[in-house]
């Protein structure tokens, strides 16, 4: 395997053990954000407690991914994009000053809609991709170590441990989305992010990533968006309806509880858009 460029000593893992679960709660306080001066989201507040499954739900366009994408400081890479408002990880504000967008990343880590592996890197080497990004230095023993680990928590350790070497690309799509998953639990972070994670994939591979979350979810926090209903209802402990009325930017019009969400919202367009009567 290449050794990875170093400067930074990774933590030991204790043999036959996972990493100690950290918190993760990620509290977004009144955030609005703009492209240029179009403002798409109005002072959402939305509270994603530590190892839970947040849903975010709501028609096309009501800035369900814009949101996401404030939540790990992705939002300010659009040239245009501004934004307003807090986002605290265990209590401490990621926009603060003086925080680095690098701790933003490292600490919550994000899986696209499109799975996203670097096709000609082999299996063992995208997982440890995020290491070497971040320059973290790591002996051949602490990475088979940690490669096993996070194809294991991510659901792919049984179909790939005999051909580690293997590219990345060669893996089915369902499989390049867990490789992804892998990859992103490789530098712990406390909250993982999810955009329409199946939504390339077919119905079993969508199960298997879905059975993946549920693995994960008592140890990372995850914030999911997702179109699909069924999807919110099997995976979520709680969701968030976002709606843009007639050009006006995205709020959220109710959050709660997956069960009473689906079961008994107190907002009828809440029960129109997961009953399907719209979006
Ligand atoms: N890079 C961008 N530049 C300008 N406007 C953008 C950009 N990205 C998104 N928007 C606009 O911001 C609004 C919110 O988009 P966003 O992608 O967050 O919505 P969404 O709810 O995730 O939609 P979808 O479910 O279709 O992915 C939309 O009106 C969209 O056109």
């Amino acid at each position: 395997m290449t050794d990875l460029a170093d400067t930074v000593t990774l933590p030991p893992v204790p043999a036959g053990k996972r990493p100690a679960t950290r918190a993760g709660a990620l509290d977004a306080e009144a955030v609005s954000a703009w492209f240029g001066d179009r403002k798409v989201l109005d002072r959402v507040s939305l509270a994603m407690p530590a190892r839970e499954v947040t849903a975010l739900i709501g028609p096309s366009g009501c800035g369900k991914s814009t949101f996401l994408r404030i939540l790990n400081r992705m939002h300010e890479l659009v040239g245009s994009a501004s934004l307003a408002g807090r986002v605290l990880l265990d209590g401490a504000d990621i926009y603060d000053r003086g925080r680095r967008i690098t701790h933003a990343r490292r600490e919550i880590g994000m899986v696209f809609q499109k799975p996203n592996p670097f096709p000609a890197m082999s299996l063992y080497e995208n997982v440890l991709a995020g290491l070497r990004l971040g320059g973290v230095r790591a002996g051949r023993d602490e990475k088979d170590a940690l490669v096993e680990e996070c194809l294991t928590r991510a659901g792919l350790w049984n179909e790939v441990r005999d051909r580690l070497r293997q590219p990345g690309g060669a893996l089915s799509g369902g499989q390049q989305q867990r490789l992804c998953i892998a990859r992103a639990l490789a530098v712990r972070p406390r909250v993982l992010l999810m955009d329409e994670p199946c939504s390339a994939l077919d119905p079993t591979s969508t199960r298997r990533v879905e059975e993946t979350i549920a693995e994960l979810r008592s140890e990372v926090t995850i914030v999911i968006v997702t179109h699909n209903m069924q999807q919110a209802a099997r995976v979520s402990d709680s969701c968030a309806f976002f709606l843009a009325e007639q050009g006006t930017p995205g709020v959220i019009v109710e959050h709660g509880p997956t069960e009473r969400m689906f079961g008994s919202p107190s907002d009828p367009r809440t029960a129109d858009y997961v009953n399907g009567r719209f979006g």
